[in-house]
């Protein structure tokens, strides 16, 4: 677990650290899997990335991108993740559009229709799976963290989080707005390499602390299934950090 001072400083530091983290894996594979993450700090980690001179150490044409979940809304909508990502940093760096797997949108083949997006979506996961998986083994898995201890869009005690079998799943009556959303399944998720969760702010110190603990299910507090098969790390700033022991 790594704590810094503040919001800004968090992004800064996340950003660098990510910057780093896929030269590194640019240098062992030919090709990185990145996951984005919505929300805040996620979004001010593109931003503050998108800052730094530095990002041209990645040859970011062999990064592939994925989400996490996403807003279910039409292309282009300003609430959507991808929008944001797009605003926030993807429009300065030379992505090969092949490798940019954005989640579908109400606009798309299957319209209104999230399951069948949802299930489009895992087949597009499949498509760049190592035989025998039906996701890539994510290198580095970013998830932001509500309030109330989801990440994705896997919310506390909602059916999502007790799917097991899809990659990917939509879901419905969220808390958070707007209702209808795509999301990774935590199997999907606990695929991933690494598994980085940045959060930042004193409303995220009660569910940081929860998850930390290890003694609350994944389908209450769902951060306390954050976790990669080689590093899971926490991002926090101080606020988000208060209530650790
Ligand atoms: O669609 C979204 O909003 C997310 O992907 C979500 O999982 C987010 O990361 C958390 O809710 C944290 O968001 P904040 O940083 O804004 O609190």
């Amino acid at each position: 677990m790594l704590v810094h001072p503040d919001g800004p400083v968090l992004a800064q530091a996340a950003a660098a650290r990510l910057v780093t983290k896929l030269v590194d894996v640019l240098a062992e594979r030919d090709e990185a899997h990145l996951v984005l993450t919505g929300g805040t700090i996620g979004i001010g980690m593109l931003a503050a990335l998108g800052g730094l001179p530095l990002r041209e150490a990645v040859d970011w044409s062999r990064v592939h991108l994925w989400w996490g979940d996403e807003r279910f809304l039409p292309t282009g909508d300003p609430d959507r993740n991808d929008t944001q990502a797009v605003d926030a940093l993807l429009r300065l760096l030379p992505l090969e559009p092949g490798r940019v797997h954005t989640m579908p949108a109400t606009d798309g083949p299957d319209g209104e229709d999230a399951e069948a997006a949802a299930a489009r979506y895992a087949g597009e996961l499949a498509r760049f799976a190592p035989a025998g998986a039906d996701a890539p083994a994510f290198d580095v898995l970013l998830l932001g963290m509500g309030p109330d201890g989801h990440i994705a869009s896997l919310f506390p005690e909602h059916p999502g989080t007790r799917e097991t079998g899809p990659s990917a799943i939509a879901v419905h009556n969220s808390p958070k707005p707007p209702p209808n959303r795509i999301s990774l399944t935590f199997r999907v998720i606990q695929q991933a390499r690494e598994v980085w969760v940045i959060a930042s702010g004193a409303e995220k110190a009660k569910p940081a602390a929860l998850a930390l603990s290890g003694t609350v299910d994944q389908t209450v507090i769902p951060a306390t299934g954050a976790h990669g098969t080689e590093a899971t790390l926490w991002l926090l700033d101080r606020a988000g950090a208060a209530e650790l022991g």
